[in-house]
């Protein structure tokens, strides 16, 4: 499985539409996620591409729709949209449905526990020798509220009400109305885990790392939101490691010279990937053993392809060399991947760095230190706050600069539901 883009609706168009303009018949066989329901603008276009599978989230129905749920007198055109979706649905070869499986019991107790494992918790951990990492649980209930609010309907009623004018009256009755609640809160419960391991904590954020001289277009770091929003897709990644002992993700993107009409500006991906046994390999086809292993044959190290090999292997856009383009690691680059990142062509990097000038027994971490020619953005606490541990209002701002929200964004931001106060 590969991942060939990553949209979102802008003030124009939506993230349907924007996959189609991007991809064209690409998408052909493709799998498609969404965060709602498509609509018939949408679903035509996609469904003519010859699309294998489009998945959707149970809960955000079309703006039109969501109207009539408050209104049920409203908009003939929301009526006629639903039926249109049911008939392309109901006629072509592509399979829509609520892609919603349970996860592993496990899977939340093991996220919860090895999100404070990250280079980032560390960081603040060790930056404040009196706090143990207790600020993490705090950071995972803002999250847990934060997309609570965003993706759950709290309103068991207004919730089947939703799925019936999405065409699910099955999913209504009990007991499968509890599972699929049940497993919606589960899978929030995770993404809010994993989203507070890149915590938004007083002034830590990415800042430049080393003198190093490159262009200034290059020395540009990414607003604090965005850098922190692509290492938690980074992140996310790294809970698919192959690796028992170290989950790694990496993940690629770039940003054209002009906006584009994708929600995400101008930034494209370009991809991504993390630490695992080259592919097709079986569960006890390599060693899995560290460097504790005195047999240095039995390790791992020279087997394992690193989330940035990955990510680099198994790109879906080329890396062009007059584009900013930027790869988000979870753990600071080995020896054996910075070379690869700068002979790719990639222009800065986001990572954290608690192992960087490590030297171990088969994996080092000298390189990253000394490399000269990219952009390099730690995790840190803000240089121009080092002195000062203030930790009020950090949202407000981004690399010490108070925010300002663009007349688009505002425009977009009303367009997208919000049914938090359910
Ligand atoms: N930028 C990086 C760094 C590492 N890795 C992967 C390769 C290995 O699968 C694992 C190695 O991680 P560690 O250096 O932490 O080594 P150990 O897993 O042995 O842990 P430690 O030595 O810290 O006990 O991470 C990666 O994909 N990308």
């Amino acid at each position: 499985m590969k991942i060939v883009g990553l949209h979102c609706s802008s003030t124009d168009l939506h993230a349907g539409q924007i996959a189609l303009i991007k991809h064209g018949s690409r998408l052909k066989n493709c799998d498609l996620y969404f965060s709602r329901k498509p609509c018939s603008t949408c679903l035509k276009m996609i469904v003519n591409a010859g699309v294998n599978r489009i998945s959707y989230w149970p809960a955000d129905p079309e703006i039109s729709l969501q109207n009539e749920v408050s209104n049920p007198t409203s908009t003939e055109d929301a009526k006629l949209d639903a039926k249109a979706v049911e008939r392309l649905k109901s006629n072509s070869r592509a399979r829509v449905c609520v892609l919603l499986q349970p996860l592993v019991c496990y899977m939340v107790q093991f996220i919860e526990e090895t999100s404070t494992k990250f280079d980032f918790i560390q960081k603040i951990a060790k930056s404040q020798p009196d706090c143990n990492t207790d600020f993490y649980t705090a950071c995972r209930q803002e999250r847990i509220k934060e997309y609570e609010s965003l993706f759950l309907i709290s309103n068991e009623e207004m919730h089947k009400q939703i799925l019936m004018t999405m065409g699910l009256e099955n999913l209504c009755e009990n007991p499968y109305f509890s599972n699929l609640r049940q497993n919606m809160k589960d899978l929030v419960l995770v993404l809010a885990s994993v989203a507070a391991s890149v915590p938004v904590y007083g002034y830590f954020g990415f800042y430049k790392s080393g003198s190093q001289q490159t262009n200034e277009a290059d020395d540009q770091c990414l607003p604090q939101d965005v850098a922190r929003h692509c290492m938690i897709q980074a992140t996310l990644l790294a809970y698919r490691t192959e690796d028992h002992k170290t989950g790694v993700g990496a993940i690629i993107w770039a940003e054209e010279k002009s906006r584009g009409c994708d929600g995400t500006g101008a930034m494209y991906f370009v991809g991504c990937g993390y630490n695992a046994f080259p592919v097709g390999s079986e569960y006890a086809d390599f060693p899995h053993m560290d460097d504790k292993q005195k047999d240095r044959e039995i390790r791992k190290f020279r087997y394992i392809i690193h989330a940035e090999q990955n990510a680099l292997t198994f790109r879906c856009r080329e890396i062009k060399p007059d584009e900013r383009s930027m790869i988000f690691v979870t753990k600071c680059p080995c020896d054996e991947c910075v070379p690869l990142i700068k002979g790719a062509g990639i222009k800065q990097i986001y990572a954290g760095d608690v192992d960087a000038g490590k030297k171990k027994a088969d994996i080092s971490y000298m390189k990253f230190g000394e490399l000269e020619g990219v952009s390099k953005f730690t995790w840190q606490l803000s240089p121009l706050h080092t002195n000062a541990l203030e930790f009020h209002d950090p949202t407000a701002r981004e690399n010490g600069v108070q925010k300002t929200k663009s007349l688009d964004d505002q425009q977009h931001q009303s367009k997208k539901l919000c049914l938090g106060h359910y």
